[in-house]
């Protein structure tokens, strides 16, 4: 059973948080985050990927860093739930991981782009709640890709050129952060977290809870 938003234990499915951005934006920073505060309960989809890795990032922990054909390979399998080319390199989401872990009520945060969001939501809408996040201007995008510092210039270049195409797509999302002061976005995620897990059609021990509640008052003379 998975862990409770708050009050009592009550059964709840697992679900499903996408964060989507242009790059820059600070998905990645915000998907980390989550997934350090331990109390949120939160595990991460570890993508493929045929991009190269960047020097802070750990094969196995950010990503599964392999070659095309061995992604063609697992794509062609029916290995991933969603994949798809993005900044030219292919991208995709290992199905087992997240079918075992939303079976167990697990819930997953995926870091993953438009087209794989829509695919995931075509197939699993009710367990799926999706948030796009926006920089505060152009200018910071570009600072922080600079900042960063984590690829060639002419990466950076191509990534801010996808940015406008990226950012067309927020109305395909259940929420919009803004992301100018991180601690505020961090905050807001928790609370979209936190009101998503305690929707009644996710709450599938509501009903005994509440059978349990009117069954204490059984026996009780009206007054
Ligand atoms: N569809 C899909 N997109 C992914 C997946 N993993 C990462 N992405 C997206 O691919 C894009 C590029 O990611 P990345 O190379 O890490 O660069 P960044 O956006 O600059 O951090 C981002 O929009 C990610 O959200 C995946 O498994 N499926
Ligand atoms: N609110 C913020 N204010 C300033 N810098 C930020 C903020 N959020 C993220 N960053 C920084 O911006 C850069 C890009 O963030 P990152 O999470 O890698 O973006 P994305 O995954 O969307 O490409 C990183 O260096 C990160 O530390």
């Amino acid at each position: 059973m998975s862990k409770p938003s708050s009050g009592p234990a009550i059964e709840r499915r697992g679900l499903v948080l996408i964060l989507s951005s242009p790059s820059g934006a600070g998905k990645t920073t915000l998907t980390r985050n989550m997934i350090e505060k331990a109390e949120l309960g939160l595990r991460l989809s570890i993508s493929v990927t045929t991009r190269q890795r960047r020097p802070s990032e750990i094969d196995g922990v950010h990503y599964h860093f392999i070659e095309k054909d061995q992604f063609l390979f697992m794509r062609d399998r029916g290995d991933l739930i969603e994949w798809a080319e993005v900044h030219g390199n292919f991208y995709g989401t290992p199905r087992r991981p997240v079918e075992e872990a939303l079976a167990a009520g697990q819930d997953m945060v995926f870091d993953i782009d438009w087209q794989g969001t829509q695919q995931i939501v075509d197939r699993m809408r009710a367990d799926v709640v999706t948030c796009f996040i926006l920089p505060p201007s152009m200018a910071e995008l570009k600072a922080r890709l600079d900042r960063r510092a984590e690829d060639a210039e002419d990466v950076i270049a191509k990534r801010l050129q996808n940015a406008r195409d990226e950012i067309a797509r927020w109305p395909l999302y259940d929420y919009v952060l803004i992301n100018d002061d991180l601690g505020r976005a961090f905050n807001e995620l928790v609370a979209i977290l936190t009101a998503e897990r305690l929707k009644r059609e996710r709450r599938i021990g509501l009903q005994a809870f509440v059978d349990k509640l009117l069954s204490e008052e059984k026996g009780r003379s009206p007054r």
